[in-house]
């Protein structure tokens, strides 16, 4: 393995004219940990790789148009032939109501439903809460999350992500970073994209964790971690959870064992304005959750401290009425604090979640037993349980 200052890195985002706007600390991270994707292929990794097992998951919701290609991608050329570098491709179906779950199957991926992975616990929805639940299935050593909803995914995503982890055992999460054209055909460069990200997440960050300004897309769906480091972190149970993940991972293993990788450039389907403000409401609750000092992984508290958003839309010739979106995400514990399934959970189809002998419950007290996600967990994505019932203006 190398150490991380030998690794390829693509030149560091230019910071002409920026530079003292950055503290020395950030300027040196982003030359130190960022990566360029283009820089590993599966013939390059695959010797990294030894014994490590690697686990692609992707939460999907309503996601039938683009799930099969990017299954198919990665099965196709990842986790055979010459180089294989993945082990196991993991859809978790996140309360579709379209043919997602049949066609990432028939692609070639393991699916199994949210909820029917630790059945024990409480139901629960949400992409965070996809995300938590994956780990309780997947065996990898290392988990590379991916969005399902991306329409020019290429393996390059996978390997990009995977790269600098196998290269350096010092690094513990790598998250991607592209231009994020807001229209379909939009080339490299154009910007758009990533509104909440923009308006809410960067600014965030910039007030509250300024070490992490150094993140070109702190959002981004695409990640990869060591399983064994995201297990020992409480996982926002809807749109909460990227920016959660990046101030915990950041908390319990510093800086430096975080990276990021260009992966080029990202067109995926965007949400209207009224579904990224409910999603913009769940990531600053996460946020401020972590910074003003509450416990991560304290659902209660968390739970009762963030009221419904009332958003006023209006058609055309229609009066004027109220939508209230019920945003309140809970955190779900760290795994290492959550007791084992009481009895071998039935097999979700096709596929048995793996339970990991998880670590006795913390000395300190034990974490809150995970609590349903009321209301849209996927702040109204339009793609399941749709938002509260709408109340007519006043
Ligand atoms: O409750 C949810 C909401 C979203 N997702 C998935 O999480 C990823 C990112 O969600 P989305 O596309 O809604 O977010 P955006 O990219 O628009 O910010 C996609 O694969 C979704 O299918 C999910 O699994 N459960
Ligand atoms: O970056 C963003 O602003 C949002 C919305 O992106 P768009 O404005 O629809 O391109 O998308 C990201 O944020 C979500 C919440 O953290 C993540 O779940 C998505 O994976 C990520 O694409």
């Amino acid at each position: 393995m190398h150490a991380g200052s030998e690794i390829p890195h693509t030149p560091a985002v230019p910071l002409v004219g920026a530079a003292d706007a950055l503290t020395p600390r950030v300027r040196g991270w982003l030359g130190r940990r960022t990566y360029a994707g283009a820089d590993w292929d599966a013939a390059r990794i695959r010797p990294l790789k030894g014994d490590l097992r690697v686990s692609v998951v992707l939460p999907a919701r309503n996601e039938a148009a683009t799930i099969g290609g990017i299954v198919a991608a990665i099965a196709d050329t990842l986790t055979g032939g010459p180089h294989p570098v993945v082990d196991e491709i993991l859809v978790v179906d996140s309360h579709s109501d379209d043919a997602t779950a049949a066609v990432a199957r028939a692609a070639g991926a393991v699916v199994a439903h949210q909820d029917a992975i630790r059945p024990d616990l409480p139901p629960s929805l949400g992409k965070g809460d996809a995300l938590w639940k994956s780990l309780f299935a997947v065996t990898g050593d290392i988990v590379v999350f991916l969005d399902a909803d991306v329409r020019d995914f290429t393996p390059g995503y996978v390997t990009g992500l995977l790269g600098p982890l196998l290269a350096d055992t010092g690094l513990a999460y790598v998250k991607g970073f592209y231009d994020r054209p807001a229209d379909p055909a939009g080339a490299a460069g154009r910007a758009g994209g990533g509104r909440v990200t923009e308006l809410v997440a960067r600014p965030l960050l910039n007030l509250l964790a300024p070490d992490l300004a150094g993140f070109v897309q702190p959002l981004a769906g695409e990640a990869a971690g060591r399983a064994d480091v995201l297990r020992r972190v409480p996982f926002a149970a809807g749109y909460g959870v990227e920016i959660g993940l990046l101030l915990d991972l950041y908390a319990l293993v510093g800086l430096d064992r975080l990276a990021q990788v260009d992966l080029g450039v990202r067109h995926h389907r965007h949400q209207d304005l009224a579904d990224l403000g409910a999603m913009a409401a769940q990531v600053q609750a996460a946020a401020l959750r972590r910074v003003a000092g509450r416990r991560p992984g304290r659902a209660d508290a968390a739970h009762e401290q963030v009221r419904p958003l009332v958003q006023y839309e209006r058609a055309a010739g229609e009066q004027r009425r109220v939508r209230v979106r019920d945003i309140r995400v809970a955190d779900r514990p760290p795994h290492d604090r959550v007791p084992p399934a009481p009895d071998p959970a039935p097999p979700a189809p096709d596929h048995v979640p793996r339970d990991p002998d998880p670590a006795p419950p913390a000395a300190t007290d034990a974490a809150p037993a995970p609590r349903p996600v009321p209301g849209p967990g996927g702040a109204g994505t339009g793609r399941g349980p749709g938002p509260a019932p709408v109340r007519s203006g006043a």
